[in-house]
């Protein structure tokens, strides 16, 4: 029989049913339930991107079967057999979930890994602190990849995605080269840069490496999706952004790149596709985004070989 490997492929998660938002939304909050305003808030805006269906759900669930077939298809791991499993950081089946059916299964050696490609102590950190303490309760031996923000195959995979886009603006008469890029990622507390956080260099590596490799003239970072607290978050906003550029540099022609994303979900359809897309439609702005990584193969690629090596094979 062969080795067998377990391994845990850790999302953020999101509500099952419009009636689960509550439970999901006070698990966020540390086990505070949400005020009715915030519950609506939070109800209206997934209303708005899923009629019913939650993307994040059906993307996690494809890209963790993706990333087995992936793993298992490498000719160096011939003799291991990957068994992935699903642990989320707020809603069911949990990150301790995931660790213990492990357990349950007979898996003796495994490794973890996120479906978000930067570190921060805030993100991935919480994950693998998480996971870490379940299987030190279980005694499971596990690794972690820690990031894969620059990995040539997730690289090339978000510059494909950026040059097919420009492409389509060059169709529709726009001048490739006036086309304003705008990479951005989900905000975090501004705190987290006196600790010496590393989310923010990774993602301007990220930036500019996809920027170079698409050629790309005029591109900037910035951040989006910030929390609504009284702390500061990371800014600038991308909706302060395009207003900067559409009254300070006249740009006409936007392309986002959410590179601190890998998938379809609220911050990429709500937050991008409509509070940001109705923003820039007011100012006459054309607004374009480029499609989401989801089960790409060149992305599973990228995460399947970052677990091989980190196994050392
Ligand atoms: C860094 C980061 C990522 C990227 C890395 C990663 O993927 O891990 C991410 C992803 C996601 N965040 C998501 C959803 C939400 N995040 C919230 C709130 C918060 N996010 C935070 C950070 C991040 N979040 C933080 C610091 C908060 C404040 C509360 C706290 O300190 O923890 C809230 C509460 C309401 C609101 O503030 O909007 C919601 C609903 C969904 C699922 C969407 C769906 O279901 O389609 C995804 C993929
Ligand atoms: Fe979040």
């Amino acid at each position: 029989m062969k080795n067998r490997i377990g391994v845990l492929v850790m999302s953020y998660g999101t509500p099952e049913s419009m009636e689960g938002i509550e439970s999901y939304y006070t698990h966020i909050r540390r086990g505070n339930k949400p005020s009715e305003e915030q519950l609506k808030e939070l109800t209206d805006r997934y209303e708005a991107i899923v009629g019913g269906v939650f993307p994040l759900r059906a993307n996690t669930d494809r890209q963790v079967r993706s990333l087995q077939d992936t793993l298992n298809a490498d000719p160096r791991a011939i003799d291991l057999e990957f068994v992935c499993y699903q642990g989320l950081k707020h809603a069911a089946p949990y990150i301790e979930d995931g660790v213990e059916q492990m357990v349950k299964d007979g898996i003796k050696e495994a490794v973890g890994i996120v479906l978000a490609p930067h570190y921060s102590t805030m993100s991935i950190g919480s994950y693998v602190k998480r996971a870490q303490a379940k299987a030190d309760e279980l005694g499971l031996e596990i690794s972690f990849v820690e990031s894969y923000h620059m990995h040539p195959k997730l690289i090339e995979a978000f510059a494909d995605r950026v040059s097919a886009k420009l492409n389509q603006f060059e169709e529709a008469g726009a001048d490739r080269d006036s086309v304003r890029v705008l990479f951005s990622a989900h905000s975090l507390p501004e705190r987290i840069l006196s600790i010496g956080d590393p989310y923010q260099d990774q993602l301007l590596e990220t930036s500019k490496a996809v920027a170079e490799k698409a050629g790309l003239k005029q591109w900037q970072f910035t951040w989006q999706s910030a929390g609504r607290t009284a702390e500061p978050w990371l800014g600038p906003d991308i909706l302060d952004t395009l207003q900067t550029l559409n009254k300070e540099e006249q740009v006409e022609d936007v392309l986002v790149a959410p590179v601190g994303f890998v998938s379809d979900h609220l911050e990429v359809l709500y937050d991008l596709d409509i509070e940001a897309k109705s923003i820039a439609k007011e100012m006459d702005m054309r607004l374009e985004r480029i499609d989401s990584l989801n089960s790409d193969p060149l992305y599973m690629e990228a995460l399947s070989d970052s677990v091989i090596t980190l196994i050392g094979l």
